[in-house]
């Protein structure tokens, strides 16, 4: 698909533009909403154009993402035309395809997905349902697609994107602890940032299993086996996994507006 439509150019919109232009170039109709970004992408960008409204970015594409807030899916979407050889990435948090496709009335096929910020860098996998070859051609390039077999599947993997703030949090704490022993602040963020920037480098290693790579950076009977077996115990470990099903039950209601509308994260 060559003529690529956003409807919503916000952070995630903004993303994705920058994704695509940094490789491919395709042809990228923005909606005005959002101006002063789509303005700035329209610069940067030759091949990126910023359409007079929503129903002329549907007309000029061929695959249109539509990336709007929950909240603001009416207003941006009734009563746009959306012809049946078009197809809909819908990366909206929450509303399912069914909604959209009873707010649209359209046949065009419909995949939900989850792209992540990192996608901006060419460098995050997306989660796609159902899987789709123009959409799965678009993520590709941009860090993978990982197209999932049913709904539920792609519920779980949305639930997985509502862990990444604990994980900041985790190290905040650290470096709290840290502080309250003495230890300045920043020292302590800097060190905690290069610990944690080396774990992220290892998780590149995909030739060995997380377990793997727990158990080579664990001493038997050495600091870190102690500080997981005695925190991260299992009633931990079944909080964490409570916490992430009740998450998973409320992503399977998509019609019910509730706190986790919005962002995923
Ligand atoms: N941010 C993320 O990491 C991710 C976000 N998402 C999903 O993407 C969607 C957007 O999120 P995000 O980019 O963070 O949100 P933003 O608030 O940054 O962007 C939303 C954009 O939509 C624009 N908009 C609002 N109403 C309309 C309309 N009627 N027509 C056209 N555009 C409109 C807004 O314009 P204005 O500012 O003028 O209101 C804004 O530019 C959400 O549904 C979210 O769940 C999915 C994956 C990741």
């Amino acid at each position: 698909m060559k003529r690529i439509g956003i409807i919503g150019v916000g952070e995630i919109g903004r993303a994705m533009v920058t994704g695509l232009c940094d490789g491919d170039r395709p042809e990228v109709f923005l909606s005005p909403r959002g101006a002063r970004t789509a303005a700035e992408l329209a610069g940067r960008y030759e091949t990126v154009q910023v359409c007079a409204d929503n129903q002329e970015v549907v007309d000029r594409s061929e695959l249109v993402i539509i990336a709007v807030r929950r909240e603001d899916r009416r207003e941006a979407l009734a009563g746009l035309r959306v012809a049946g050889d078009k197809v809909l990435v819908n990366v909206m948090a929450g509303v399912g395809n069914d909604d959209l496709r009873q707010m649209l009335a359209t046949e065009a096929p419909l995949v939900r997905a989850i792209p992540l910020p990192a996608i901006r860098e060419r460098r995050s996998v997306t989660v796609t349902w159902p899987s789709h070859p123009a959409v799965n051609s678009l993520f590709e390039p941009l860090g993978g697609v990982l197209p999932v077999a049913h709904e539920t599947a792609f519920n779980v993997f949305s639930a997985l994107t509502g862990t990444l703030t604990t994980h900041y949090a985790y190290l905040a704490t650290l470096t709290m602890w840290a502080a309250g022993h003495g230890i300045a602040s920043d020292d302590a963020d800097r060190y905690l940032r290069s610990l944690f920037q080396g774990v992220g480098r290892t998780l590149g290693d995909e030739s060995r299993s997380l377990q793997q790579l727990a158990g080579d950076h664990e001493t038997p009977n050495g600091n870190n086996e102690r500080i997981r077996t005695r925190w991260f115990d299992e009633a931990n470990s079944e909080a964490l996994k409570n916490a992430l099903d009740g998450l998973l039950a409320d992503l399977k209601q998509p019609g019910a507006e509730g706190p986790h509308s919005g962002r995923p994260r």
